[in-house]
């Protein structure tokens, strides 16, 4: 793997190390590596089905790996029947592709699912509020908290999700794809309201995305997976600087162009400039 941004002395809450995942003989990762430094958004990006959620799925212990190690918040994920595995999964949140919010229950039951789960000695009363909390943080009205999944439109059920994701305070998020589905408006959206949280509240994002406009928006670095590895991790500017291929097809295509012109970015648009494509 390039780690094009050098220099980083701080802590790393999750670092993956050697993976290999394999479905029969279909091989995922090969010996892929990646570290996510403490208080970043990092976009995680490559074509489809080359692995991201796989990856997100291996370092929050859903997908055992054939090879390889995963630590998060210094613990090793690879042992997850040891007490502190179970501990660990209350220092995340995760929101999946499509929201994956329970039908038969209401927005604020949803958020009291994990904390029933993982601090079943709060008191209803308290437990309620502190959903009804997290319904206002993802920046839905607090009635929302009392409506079913199926009453909601796309972006609310996304920010629903988001608040079952911040319901145990966490300190790292994983959004799977959080804008997909949604107009651009309520993507944007979305996107400010993933940066606000990440400022207040000091989380660390593992983000998966397609959608060049949230990479532009918040991303602090872009890791790319390809060919089964995490081929290069670094700002935009310095991934632009890389001669592959698909990177360069990916960010410096007609859409990585639009979705420049709309942020507006003068260091990425000289570092598109300097590899002398036009994109057209
Ligand atoms: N449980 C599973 N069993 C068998 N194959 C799987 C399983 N989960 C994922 N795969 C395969 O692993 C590959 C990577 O899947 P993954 O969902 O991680 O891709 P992705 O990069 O997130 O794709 P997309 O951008 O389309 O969401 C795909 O070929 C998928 O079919």
């Amino acid at each position: 793997m390039t780690d094009l941004s050098g220099g980083y002395e701080g802590e790393y809450p999750i670092v993956v190390e050697g993976l290999r995942n394999a479905f029969g003989e279909h091989v995922i990762h090969e010996d892929l590596s990646l570290r996510v430094r403490k208080g970043e958004v990092i976009g995680v990006v490559g074509g489809s089905g080359t692995g991201k959620s796989v990856l997100m799925r291996s370092i929050i212990g859903l997908q055992h790996p054939t090879a390889g190690r995963v630590e998060v918040l210094g613990h090793d994920m690879l042992q997850p029947h040891e007490e502190a595995g179970i501990d660990i999964r209350s220092r995340w949140g995760v929101l999946f592709q499509g929201g994956a919010l329970f039908s038969t229950l209401t927005v604020g039951e949803n958020v009291e699912v994990p904390l029933k789960q993982f601090y079943p000695e709060i008191a209803p009363d308290l437990r309620s509020e502190i959903a009804r909390f997290k319904v206002r943080l993802s920046g839905l009205p607090e009635e929302a908290a009392y409506k079913y999944p199926s009453e909601l439109s796309g972006g609310m059920k996304k920010r629903a999700g988001l608040a079952r994701a911040l319901a145990l305070d966490p300190e790292l998020l994983f959004l799977d794809e959080p804008t997909a589905g949604l107009d651009p408006i309520g993507a944007a959206a979305f996107d400010s309201l993933t940066r606000e949280l990440k400022e207040t509240l000091g989380l660390t994002v593992f983000l998966i995305t397609h959608d060049l406009d949230t990479l532009y928006a918040i991303c602090d670095r872009v890791a790319v997976i390809a060919d089964r590895q995490v081929i290069a991790v670094g700002t935009i500017p310095e991934l632009l600087a890389l001669d592959h291929p698909w990177i360069q097809e990916y960010f410096n295509g007609p859409r990585g162009r639009a979705a420049l012109a709309a942020k507006g970015d003068p260091e990425v648009e000289s570092a598109m400039d300097s590899t002398g494509k036009t994109g057209a």
